[in-house]
Protein backbone atom coordinates (compact mmCIF):
# COMPACT_ATOMS: atom_id res chain seq x y z
CA UNK A 1 0.00 0.00 0.00
CA UNK A 2 1.52 3.28 -0.70
CA UNK A 3 0.22 6.87 1.48
CA UNK A 4 -0.88 9.71 -1.34
CA UNK A 5 -2.30 11.41 1.69
CA UNK A 6 -2.72 12.13 5.38
CA UNK A 7 -4.51 14.62 7.69
CA UNK A 8 -4.99 14.88 11.30
CA UNK A 9 -9.38 15.88 11.84
CA UNK A 10 -11.74 15.78 14.73
CA UNK A 11 -8.83 14.26 16.32
CA UNK A 12 -8.37 11.43 14.08
CA UNK A 13 -7.14 10.87 10.83
CA UNK A 14 -7.97 10.95 7.60
CA UNK A 15 -5.55 8.36 5.31
CA UNK A 16 -5.52 8.11 1.32
CA UNK A 17 -3.58 5.03 -0.50
CA UNK A 18 -3.10 3.33 -3.59
CA UNK A 19 -2.76 -0.31 -3.78
CA UNK A 20 -2.17 -2.96 -6.41
CA UNK A 21 -5.39 -4.75 -6.37
CA UNK A 22 -5.20 -8.44 -7.56
CA UNK A 23 -9.34 -8.79 -8.04
CA UNK A 24 -9.43 -5.87 -10.52
CA UNK A 25 -6.03 -6.85 -11.92
CA UNK A 26 -4.18 -2.74 -11.37
CA UNK A 27 -4.07 0.29 -9.08
CA UNK A 28 -7.02 1.31 -6.97
CA UNK A 29 -7.85 4.10 -4.56
CA UNK A 30 -9.09 4.31 -1.19
CA UNK A 31 -9.57 6.48 1.71
CA UNK A 32 -9.87 5.92 5.09
CA UNK A 33 -11.33 7.98 8.21
CA UNK A 34 -9.43 6.65 11.45
CA UNK A 35 -11.16 7.88 14.75
CA UNK A 36 -8.98 9.04 17.48
CA UNK A 37 -10.26 6.38 19.84
CA UNK A 38 -8.97 3.11 17.15
CA UNK A 39 -6.00 1.37 18.49
CA UNK A 40 -4.56 -2.15 18.19
CA UNK A 41 -5.47 -3.26 21.16
CA UNK A 42 -9.38 -1.58 20.85
CA UNK A 43 -10.20 -2.11 17.13
CA UNK A 44 -13.36 0.03 15.89
CA UNK A 45 -16.14 -1.18 13.88
CA UNK A 46 -16.20 -0.04 9.96
CA UNK A 47 -18.86 1.66 7.97
CA UNK A 48 -17.77 1.01 4.18
CA UNK A 49 -18.93 3.64 1.89
CA UNK A 50 -20.03 2.99 -1.88
CA UNK A 51 -19.91 6.45 -4.12
CA UNK A 52 -22.07 7.17 -7.19
CA UNK A 53 -21.38 7.66 -10.98
CA UNK A 54 -18.47 10.12 -12.17
CA UNK A 55 -17.61 9.76 -7.83
CA UNK A 56 -13.96 8.72 -6.54
CA UNK A 57 -12.94 7.94 -3.53
CA UNK A 58 -12.83 11.89 -2.73
CA UNK A 59 -16.01 12.76 -3.21
CA UNK A 60 -17.93 11.37 -0.17
CA UNK A 61 -14.80 12.02 2.06
CA UNK A 62 -14.62 15.87 1.12
CA UNK A 63 -18.05 16.71 0.82
CA UNK A 64 -20.23 14.55 2.97
CA UNK A 65 -19.25 16.26 6.69
CA UNK A 66 -19.21 12.51 8.08
CA UNK A 67 -16.25 12.91 10.36
CA UNK A 68 -17.18 14.52 13.29
CA UNK A 69 -20.03 12.35 14.07
CA UNK A 70 -17.44 9.25 12.70
CA UNK A 71 -15.03 10.42 15.53
CA UNK A 72 -17.66 10.66 17.85
CA UNK A 73 -19.24 7.07 17.75
CA UNK A 74 -16.03 5.64 17.29
CA UNK A 75 -16.69 4.50 13.90
CA UNK A 76 -13.81 4.03 10.89
CA UNK A 77 -14.93 4.69 7.14
CA UNK A 78 -13.57 3.11 3.95
CA UNK A 79 -14.37 4.69 0.88
CA UNK A 80 -13.13 3.01 -1.91
CA UNK A 81 -12.90 4.54 -5.69
CA UNK A 82 -15.97 3.46 -7.79
CA UNK A 83 -13.93 1.48 -10.65
CA UNK A 84 -10.71 0.66 -11.58
CA UNK A 85 -8.92 3.37 -13.67
CA UNK A 86 -6.06 3.67 -15.67
CA UNK A 87 -4.86 4.25 -19.77
CA UNK A 88 -4.67 0.07 -19.67
CA UNK A 89 -8.41 0.01 -18.26
CA UNK A 90 -11.15 0.13 -20.95
CA UNK A 91 -13.34 3.37 -20.94
CA UNK A 92 -15.99 4.75 -22.75
CA UNK A 93 -16.77 8.62 -23.21
CA UNK A 94 -20.18 8.50 -21.39
CA UNK A 95 -19.93 9.57 -17.74
CA UNK A 96 -22.50 6.53 -16.79
CA UNK A 97 -20.20 3.18 -17.93
CA UNK A 98 -16.73 2.24 -18.00
CA UNK A 99 -13.99 4.22 -15.57
CA UNK A 100 -16.50 6.10 -12.62
CA UNK A 101 -18.62 3.58 -13.07
CA UNK A 102 -18.07 0.38 -12.53
CA UNK A 103 -21.62 -0.54 -10.65
CA UNK A 104 -20.78 -3.01 -8.39
CA UNK A 105 -20.44 -6.24 -10.36
CA UNK A 106 -18.23 -8.76 -11.63
CA UNK A 107 -17.75 -7.89 -15.42
CA UNK A 108 -18.27 -11.40 -17.70
CA UNK A 109 -18.16 -9.27 -20.90
CA UNK A 110 -15.06 -8.07 -23.32
CA UNK A 111 -13.72 -5.21 -22.71
CA UNK A 112 -14.88 -5.27 -19.48
CA UNK A 113 -14.03 -8.52 -17.58
CA UNK A 114 -10.65 -8.33 -17.46
CA UNK A 115 -10.08 -5.27 -14.70
CA UNK A 116 -14.34 -4.17 -13.65
CA UNK A 117 -14.47 -7.33 -10.55
CA UNK A 118 -15.84 -4.32 -8.60
CA UNK A 119 -18.17 -7.06 -6.21
CA UNK A 120 -15.05 -9.19 -5.50
CA UNK A 121 -13.24 -6.56 -4.66
CA UNK A 122 -15.66 -5.21 -2.31
CA UNK A 123 -16.59 -7.78 -0.32
CA UNK A 124 -13.04 -9.78 -0.31
CA UNK A 125 -10.29 -8.09 -1.38
CA UNK A 126 -10.76 -4.72 0.38
CA UNK A 127 -11.98 -5.83 3.43
CA UNK A 128 -9.14 -8.00 4.06
CA UNK A 129 -6.88 -5.72 3.01
CA UNK A 130 -8.71 -3.10 5.57
CA UNK A 131 -8.68 -5.57 8.61
CA UNK A 132 -5.03 -7.21 8.29
CA UNK A 133 -3.56 -2.58 8.40
CA UNK A 134 -5.56 -0.70 10.18
CA UNK A 135 -6.83 -0.97 13.67
CA UNK A 136 -10.60 -1.99 13.08
CA UNK A 137 -12.52 -4.94 13.84
CA UNK A 138 -14.42 -7.29 11.95
CA UNK A 139 -17.71 -5.23 12.29
CA UNK A 140 -18.78 -3.89 9.28
CA UNK A 141 -21.71 -2.44 7.77
CA UNK A 142 -21.64 -1.03 4.36
CA UNK A 143 -23.52 2.46 2.77
CA UNK A 144 -23.93 4.11 -0.54
CA UNK A 145 -25.09 6.57 -3.03
CA UNK A 146 -26.55 6.26 -6.32
CA UNK A 147 -24.76 3.87 -7.90
CA UNK A 148 -23.27 3.28 -4.56
CA UNK A 149 -26.61 2.50 -2.66
CA UNK A 150 -27.38 0.08 -5.45
CA UNK A 151 -24.03 -1.33 -4.71
CA UNK A 152 -24.87 -1.28 -1.11
CA UNK A 153 -27.99 -2.92 -0.73
CA UNK A 154 -27.06 -5.54 -3.52
CA UNK A 155 -23.54 -6.52 -0.91
CA UNK A 156 -25.54 -6.05 2.03
CA UNK A 157 -28.27 -8.36 0.73
CA UNK A 158 -25.62 -11.18 -0.88
CA UNK A 159 -23.81 -11.36 2.29
CA UNK A 160 -25.55 -11.07 5.07
CA UNK A 161 -23.43 -12.75 7.38
CA UNK A 162 -20.74 -10.00 6.46
CA UNK A 163 -22.40 -7.25 7.70
CA UNK A 164 -24.67 -5.41 10.38
CA UNK A 165 -26.71 -3.22 8.55
CA UNK A 166 -27.30 -1.59 5.04
CA UNK A 167 -28.06 2.66 4.17
CA UNK A 168 -28.75 4.58 1.09
CA UNK A 169 -29.28 7.84 -0.16
CA UNK A 170 -30.95 8.12 -3.36
CA UNK A 171 -30.28 4.49 -4.46
CA UNK A 172 -30.53 2.89 -7.99
CA UNK A 173 -33.14 0.14 -6.50
CA UNK A 174 -33.49 -1.97 -9.50
CA UNK A 175 -31.13 -1.40 -12.18
CA UNK A 176 -33.16 -4.30 -14.46
CA UNK A 177 -35.58 -1.93 -15.06
CA UNK A 178 -33.79 1.78 -15.44
CA UNK A 179 -31.78 3.10 -18.21
CA UNK A 180 -29.02 3.45 -16.18
CA UNK A 181 -29.02 0.18 -15.09
CA UNK A 182 -29.81 -1.48 -18.29
CA UNK A 183 -26.94 0.16 -20.20
CA UNK A 184 -24.17 -0.73 -17.55
CA UNK A 185 -25.95 -4.49 -16.98
CA UNK A 186 -25.65 -4.83 -21.09
CA UNK A 187 -22.38 -3.92 -21.14
CA UNK A 188 -20.52 -5.62 -18.18
CA UNK A 189 -22.97 -8.49 -18.00
CA UNK A 190 -24.34 -9.08 -21.32
CA UNK A 191 -27.85 -9.63 -22.92
CA UNK A 192 -28.65 -12.77 -20.84
CA UNK A 193 -31.36 -11.09 -18.38
CA UNK A 194 -31.10 -13.82 -15.58
CA UNK A 195 -27.47 -12.64 -14.97
CA UNK A 196 -28.62 -9.39 -13.84
CA UNK A 197 -30.87 -10.58 -11.13
CA UNK A 198 -27.95 -11.47 -8.83
CA UNK A 199 -27.12 -7.29 -8.97
CA UNK A 200 -30.87 -6.37 -8.77
CA UNK A 201 -31.84 -5.18 -4.67
CA UNK A 202 -35.41 -5.66 -5.36
CA UNK A 203 -35.47 -9.19 -7.08
CA UNK A 204 -32.62 -9.82 -4.03
CA UNK A 205 -35.14 -8.66 -1.63
CA UNK A 206 -38.09 -10.68 -3.33
CA UNK A 207 -35.86 -13.56 -2.66
CA UNK A 208 -34.84 -13.18 0.90
CA UNK A 209 -37.38 -12.91 4.40
CA UNK A 210 -34.73 -12.18 6.54
CA UNK A 211 -32.27 -9.39 5.59
CA UNK A 212 -30.46 -6.82 7.62
CA UNK A 213 -31.61 -3.62 8.87
CA UNK A 214 -32.06 -1.25 6.27
CA UNK A 215 -32.42 2.46 6.10
CA UNK A 216 -32.94 4.47 2.34
CA UNK A 217 -33.18 8.47 2.21
CA UNK A 218 -34.63 9.66 -1.30
CA UNK A 219 -34.88 13.61 -1.96
CA UNK A 220 -38.20 13.95 -3.70
CA UNK A 221 -36.73 16.55 -5.87
CA UNK A 222 -34.56 14.11 -6.86
CA UNK A 223 -34.43 14.59 -10.94
CA UNK A 224 -33.49 10.97 -11.37
CA UNK A 225 -36.14 9.81 -8.76
CA UNK A 226 -38.70 8.71 -11.42
CA UNK A 227 -36.71 7.17 -14.37
CA UNK A 228 -33.67 6.25 -12.78
CA UNK A 229 -34.17 5.02 -8.54
CA UNK A 230 -37.91 4.11 -8.35
CA UNK A 231 -37.71 3.38 -4.25
CA UNK A 232 -41.38 2.19 -4.03
CA UNK A 233 -39.80 -0.79 -6.14
CA UNK A 234 -38.07 -1.47 -3.20
CA UNK A 235 -40.49 -0.38 -0.64
CA UNK A 236 -42.91 -3.32 -2.84
CA UNK A 237 -40.32 -5.79 -2.66
CA UNK A 238 -39.31 -5.91 0.84
CA UNK A 239 -43.29 -5.46 2.06
CA UNK A 240 -43.57 -8.97 0.11
CA UNK A 241 -41.17 -10.64 2.89
CA UNK A 242 -41.61 -8.28 5.79
CA UNK A 243 -38.30 -7.35 5.38
CA UNK A 244 -36.99 -4.43 7.85
CA UNK A 245 -36.36 -1.30 5.70
CA UNK A 246 -37.41 1.97 6.32
CA UNK A 247 -37.52 4.54 3.28
CA UNK A 248 -37.83 7.90 4.13
CA UNK A 249 -38.99 10.49 1.19
CA UNK A 250 -37.31 13.68 2.01
CA UNK A 251 -39.27 16.65 0.58
CA UNK A 252 -37.41 19.51 -1.12
CA UNK A 253 -34.34 17.50 -1.42
CA UNK A 254 -32.38 16.64 -4.61
CA UNK A 255 -29.84 13.93 -5.45
CA UNK A 256 -26.59 15.74 -4.02
CA UNK A 257 -24.39 15.82 -1.58
CA UNK A 258 -26.38 19.01 -0.01
CA UNK A 259 -27.98 15.91 0.93
CA UNK A 260 -25.90 13.89 2.38
CA UNK A 261 -24.84 15.90 4.47
CA UNK A 262 -28.12 17.11 5.98
CA UNK A 263 -28.65 12.98 6.63
CA UNK A 264 -24.77 11.57 6.99
CA UNK A 265 -25.22 11.81 10.83
CA UNK A 266 -28.50 10.14 10.87
CA UNK A 267 -27.41 6.95 9.09
CA UNK A 268 -24.00 7.33 10.96
CA UNK A 269 -25.99 6.52 14.23
CA UNK A 270 -28.49 3.77 12.57
CA UNK A 271 -25.15 1.79 11.77
CA UNK A 272 -23.72 2.85 15.18
CA UNK A 273 -26.45 1.16 17.17
CA UNK A 274 -26.05 -2.00 14.55
CA UNK A 275 -22.73 -2.09 14.95
CA UNK A 276 -22.68 -2.48 18.62
CA UNK A 277 -25.73 -4.64 18.93
N1 LIG B 1 -24.15 15.08 -12.87
C1 LIG B 1 -24.02 13.89 -13.67
C2 LIG B 1 -24.70 12.72 -13.04
C3 LIG B 1 -23.77 12.07 -12.14
C4 LIG B 1 -24.12 12.34 -10.72
O1 LIG B 1 -25.09 13.02 -10.35
N2 LIG B 1 -23.30 11.75 -9.91
C5 LIG B 1 -23.58 11.73 -8.51
C6 LIG B 1 -23.69 10.27 -8.14
S1 LIG B 1 -24.91 9.49 -9.16
C7 LIG B 1 -22.44 12.36 -7.73
O2 LIG B 1 -22.28 12.06 -6.57
N3 LIG B 1 -21.65 13.21 -8.36
C8 LIG B 1 -20.45 13.77 -7.78
C9 LIG B 1 -20.60 14.86 -6.76
O3 LIG B 1 -21.71 15.41 -6.62
O4 LIG B 1 -19.60 15.14 -6.08
C10 LIG B 1 -24.54 14.06 -15.03
O5 LIG B 1 -25.76 14.01 -15.23
O6 LIG B 1 -23.68 14.20 -15.89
Amino acid sequence: MKLLNESKTFGGRYLQYSHQSSTVKGDMRFSVFLPEAASDKKPVPVLYWLSGLTCTDENFVQKAGAFRKAAELGIAIVAPDTSPRGDSVANDDAYDLGQGAGFYVNATQAPWAEHFQMYDYIVKELPKLIEANFPVSDRRSIAGHSMGGHGALVIGLRNAERYCSISAFSPITNPINCPWGQKAFSAYLGEDKQTWKQYDACELLSDKHAVLPMLVDQGDADNFLKEQLKPTNLVRAANEHGSALELRMQPGYDHSYYFISTFIDQHLAFHHKCLMD
